[in-house]
């Protein structure tokens, strides 16, 4: 059932022996799968409000019309790097969390990315190999809306097909999502009969929500986890929680474990609040240590990306908004039922690049590149958004003060790492080569820039820094690590280290941002969580 507030919770009635803190990706994905067990009486706590009747949120190209009413509304600390710009950040504060607003690109990332997770926590089962079947499990793949051929759902990019018959570097990928991302592939969407298909709908749409052994509560905020008094060893299963709309506050206890879901920043941002996190720090900011664990809340990184642009002597044709709503009110099809992007392209900067003379190359291995080249027509421009996989930058969450309902402090560090920079030059230098192909001739009529090959180097390196922003992938702020190592926040069956308890399931658990918009990374990693949780139990 679905509870729109606090007071709805009978807490004489009800004991839960799960309790999920977050509704986005990895919250739902593991209540969905918990309560398929009929034994587990699960409670799933979401601090914003039901996706249901969202038209902003349900039709896939309004998704940059969602407004702040679902979402967090994080402001960055100004970043060095960036000319001490501040970036609005947004994460969904809604049911299915992010994946109810993001861009619904569907890219699983390289197979050496996800064997990278099974170096670092020195624990082969994160494998390729072994996540292959979660990915399998927790995809449904629907043909596009109105009953069209694949291959011709799309306006045929014949020009960029013919460039990668021709270009060395970016050459045709059939699928993207085979561990091989490289090239130039078609996007693959959360799109599932016309309609957004979030964590919400994917996971807990349908029958999952009338399960008596589920409930979803809303508009309600968790605060902090709470230590039980009667263990000897530090064993947490409480959370303090309060409604978002009276602030009323109160407590509930898992029988079996609480799973923090609350995404990149949330999760750090409830263990600090917590007491759980640097020991000095905390108490900086005046929140009693529960459990010195340093590392909760740093090695956070994202992928940061920046635009070039040419200059073409034809428009694309807008589309008739009206007409089209209409069409997808009606039927669920028309050029509403697509994101704008048809095709991504994924590349390796040069082994012979001069930036490997002074920076070790960062890919998780030979199937990861360092850029993706997103274009776009817009007037009679063509754009390239051109991201950095492969970061090595790193940032940071942090608390101000001991109130819970205060903003986190989020610096990502962008640009802190001189290799980034550098990185991303390249990436422009790529997205050039790509647009001098021929497909290109009598279409493109110049290049707009910025260019970093004419550029002095300091102009060129303040207009990317001007302009540069997030592509909204942050991981990585309570990682895994190796059991017993001092290093990281959780172990590799995702356990916070030191505690009996306590889990945690999204984002943050991610050690190095995949080369890959992050959404499937998350899925993959709550599914086998939730066979991880029910093995023991
Ligand atoms: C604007 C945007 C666009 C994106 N585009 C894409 C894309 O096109 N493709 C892609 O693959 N990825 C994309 N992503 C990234 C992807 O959506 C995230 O990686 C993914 O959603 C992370 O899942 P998560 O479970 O870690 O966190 P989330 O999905 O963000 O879920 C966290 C949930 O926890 C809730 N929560 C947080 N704190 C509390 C608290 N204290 N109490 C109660 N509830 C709390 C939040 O409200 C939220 O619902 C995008 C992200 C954003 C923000």
């Amino acid at each position: 059932k679905v509870l729109e507030d606090l007071k709805q919770l009978d807490f004489a009635k009800e004991s839960y022996d799960f309790v999920i803190v977050g509704g986005g990706i990895g919250g739902s994905t593991v209540a969905s799968r918990l309560s398929e067990n009929p034994r587990f009486n699960v409670l799933l706590i979401e601090a914003g409000p039901t996706n249901e009747g969202v038209i902003e949120i349900a039709v896939p190209a309004f998704f940059t019309r969602i407004n702040n009413t679902y979402s967090w509304g994080h402001v960055t600390t100004p970043q060095t790097g960036l000319n001490n710009r501040s970036l609005a950040f947004n994460q969904a504060r809604v049911l299915g969390g992010s994946s109810s607003h993001n861009g619904m690109v569907y890219t699983r990332g390289s197979s050496d990315d996800f064997d990278l997770w099974g170096k670092v926590s020195e624990d082969r089962s994160w494998s390729w190999e072994n996540l292959f079947p979660y990915f399998l499990r927790n995809e449904k793949l629907v043909p596009p809306p109105g009953g069209r051929d694949a291959s011709g759902q799309y306006d045929p990019q014949y020009h960029a097909i013919k460039n990668a018959e021709q270009s060395r570097e970016i050459k045709f990928n059939l699928d993207v999502n085979s561990g091989k991302p490289s090239g130039l592939v078609w996007v693959q969407c959360t799109i599932g009969n016309g309609e957004r298909c979030s964590a919400a709908v994917g996971a807990l749409g349908g029958k999952v929500k009338e399960r008596p052994n589920l409930t979803i509560l809303l508009n309600t905020h968790a605060t902090r986890v709470l230590p039980s008094k009667e263990s000897r060893q530090l064993d947490i299963r409480t959370v303090e929680i309060v409604s978002v709309s009276s602030g009323k506050k109160t407590t509930v206890t898992a029988k079996k474990e609480l799973i923090v879901s609350a995404g990149a920043f949330g999760t750090p941002y409830l263990l600090l609040n917590s007491g759980i996190g640097d020991k000095k720090e905390l108490e900086d900011v005046k929140v009693k240590s529960i459990h010195h664990l340093p590392d909760v809340g740093k090695g956070l990184s994202d992928h940061l990306a920046f635009i070039v642009s040419w200059s073409a002597n034809d428009v694309v044709r807008p589309v008739d908004t009206a007409a089209a709503f209409e069409e997808w009110q009606t039927n669920r099809t028309g050029p509403l039922t697509e994101i704008s992007v048809h095709q991504l392209m994924f590349a390796h900067i040069p082994h012979d690049a001069p930036l490997f003379k002074e920076h070790r190359d960062p890919a998780a291995g030979p199937n990861s590149p360092h850029i993706e080249i997103v274009m776009l027509s817009v007037g009679p421009r063509i754009i390239a958004s051109v991201g950095l996989l492969t970061p090595k930058s790193r940032g940071t969450v942090k608390i101000a003060s001991n109130n819970p309902l205060d903003k986190p402090l989020i610096d990502l560090g962008y640009l802190t790492h001189p290799f980034d920079l550098l990185a991303l030059k390249e990436g422009a230098r790529i997205a050039k080569r790509w647009c001098e192909g021929s497909a290109y001739e009598g279409y493109i009529t110049g290049f707009l820039g910025p260019d970093p090959d004419t550029l002095p180097e300091k102009e060129f390196d303040n207009a990317l820094k001007a302009g540069a922003g997030t592509w909204w992938h942050p991981v990585g702020t309570a990682s895994i690590s190796p059991k017993g190592a001092k290093h990281g926040v959780l172990d590799p069956e995702l356990k916070v280290k030191g505690v009996k308890g306590l889990r945690v399931v999204d984002a943050s658990a991610i050690p190095y941002v995949p080369t890959a918009h992050t959404q499937a990374a998350v899925y993959v990693l709550a599914e086998r969580a939730s066979d991880l949780i029910k093995a023991s139990w």
